[in-house]
């Protein structure tokens, strides 16, 4: 089923125009990409149908529900999640204690006593941690673990909203290669367990060539190429304007893995 339906929308900046008539839908359970060079428009793209900019024109529909230029809060209770960065402050709360803390929010408690808090929503706490790996190190301190555990963290944290839209903004930057697939692959892995839909953009064309099923390539604010990361792969023009020839061995190195 469709999730997310992006027609024609627009932004423009002064004399710049950030995206002309950007076009596309994602199903559930999907893993969509946007890729292109920097300035491309990704992230205006991104913070449109996020709610964190306003579009100029163009329309979004979420579910078949019109939701275009709504506030980030309102499409987070309709189910657009995102993964944040942990702010500085909680960092030496726990692992468990961020999570509990995000499923608070999520259910509207957040004015909950600190030690009622400190027993809620522990089990789906637990059971989110256990989700992304990180079961084992609930009761550490989050300033404490290692860069790509907390990303593995933030993933857990965006999942307590119960999203059925996950956005990720740059998921992987400043991780180690090894690390990025890694947590790709366990994205993706929710994704279709859960049918949640992802759109993410990224500029590690390894990450994005193995786990995303379908790409969109944009340029000057113009999607030039979709399609399957195979079809994109091909694509000459894709290669002559973004991948060149480092990205296109990226993009033919990335095995994707096959899903029944
Ligand atoms: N708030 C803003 N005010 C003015 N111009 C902006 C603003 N945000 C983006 N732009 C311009 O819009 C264009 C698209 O920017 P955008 O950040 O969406 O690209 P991007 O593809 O996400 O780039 P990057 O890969 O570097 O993050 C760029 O020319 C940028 O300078």
């Amino acid at each position: 089923m469709t999730l997310l339906a992006v027609e024609g929308l627009t932004k423009r900046f002064g004399g710049v125009l950030a995206a002309k008539s950007v076009s596309f839908a994602l199903d559930e359970g999907e893993m969509l990409a946007i890729i292109g060079p920097n300035g491309a428009g990704k992230s205006t793209t991104f913070n449109m149908v996020g709610g964190q900019l306003r579009p100029d024109g163009g329309s979004v529909m979420l579910a078949g529900k019109d939701v275009t230029g709504l506030p980030s809060r309102a499409l987070c209770r309709m189910g657009v999640g995102r993964t944040f960065q942990v702010a500085q402050t909680f960092l030496s709360f726990s692992v468990l204690g961020n999570v509990q803390m995000a499923l608070l929010a999520h259910h509207g408690q957040t004015r909950q006593l600190l030690s009622d808090a400190a027993v809620m929503h522990r089990d789906a706490a637990l059971a989110l941690l256990d989700r992304v790996g990180m079961a084992a190190q609930a009761g550490r301190p989050i300033g404490e673990l290692a860069y790509g555990d907390v990303k593995r963290v933030e993933l857990a944290i965006a999942l307590a909203a119960a999203p059925r839209l996950l956005l990720m903004d740059e998921p992987t930057a400043g991780m180690a290669p090894s690390e990025r697939t890694a947590l790709m692959a366990l994205v993706a892995g929710i994704a279709r367990a859960e049918r949640i839909g992802v759109l993410f953009t990224e500029h590690d064309m390894d990450a994005v060539f193995a786990h995303a099923d379908r790409i969109l390539v944009l340029v000057r604010g113009e999607i030039i190429a979709r399609g399957s990361p195979e079809e994109v792969r091909a694509d000459p023009e894709v290669q002559r304007v973004y991948l060149g020839h480092s990205g296109t061995r990226a993009a033919g190195r990335a095995r994707r893995p096959v899903h029944g």
